[in-house]
């Protein structure tokens, strides 16, 4: 049976991890997304169970103490986690399967499955980035700032990463992840 491969997208919030994901998604029917579990509060449009698991701390935390995720992370005064379950399972059957996650989970990952394929996607510059943010219009300011905040930190880190992506023009950028997803 073919081996599943473990996919880690991950760079600063806004720079668009999510927009190529879905893409990929769509042109590669045979890829799996792991869907994350989150105290943040859902934003308009978001659906529970596609884009998130939404639950309170004290669950997530209950979570942690069980060993269900496979990492988790604090972000911007929330927690996220990937379930294990869900990559488990994917993985046993020879399947692909994306985790978009955030830096410390990125580096967690890389500890547990050194084979994992991973992907940093970097904005053209901060003020792109910003600006990207702020047009998406989601969060309100005190998350945005902690954000951009946080962003400093992932793009200093980009030489953790075998694959880094500039996501200057999004159909290159796409082009340049199934590369790296693809390439051996
Ligand atoms: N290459 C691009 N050029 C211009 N705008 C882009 C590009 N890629 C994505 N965007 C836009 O940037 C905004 C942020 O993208 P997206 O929500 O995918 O980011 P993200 O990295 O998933 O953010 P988060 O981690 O906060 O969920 C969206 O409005 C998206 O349409
Ligand atoms: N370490 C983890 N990070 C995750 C997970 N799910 C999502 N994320 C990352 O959190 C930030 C913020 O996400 P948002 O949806 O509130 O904008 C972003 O970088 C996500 O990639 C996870 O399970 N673990």
């Amino acid at each position: 049976m073919a081996q599943g491969k473990l996919i880690v997208i991950t760079g600063p919030s806004g720079v668009g991890k999510g927009t190529i994901v879905r893409s990929l998604l769509q042109r590669h029917p045979e890829l799996c997304l792991s869907v994350s579990t989150t105290t943040r509060n859902p934003r308009l449009g978001e659906i529970e169970g596609i884009d998130y698991y939404y639950t309170s701390q004290d669950e997530f935390k209950t979570a942690i103490a069980k060993t269900e995720f496979l990492e988790w992370a604090e972000y911007a005064g929330n927690y996220y986690g990937t379930p294990k379950t869900k990559v488990k399972e994917v993985l046993e059957q020879g399947k692909s399967i994306i985790l978009e996650i955030e830096l410390l989970g990125a580096r967690a990952i890389a500890q547990c499955f050194p084979d994992a394929r991973r992907i940093l996607i970097l904005p053209p510059s901060l003020a792109e980035l910003e600006a990207r943010i702020r047009k998406r219009g989601k969060d309100p300011e005190l998350a945005i700032e902690k954000r951009l905040a946080r962003a400093k930190e992932e793009i200093a880190a980009k030489d953790e990463f075998e694959f880094q992506i500039i996501n200057h023009d999004l159909e290159q950028a796409i082009k340049e992840v199934e590369e790296a997803i693809f390439s051996y």
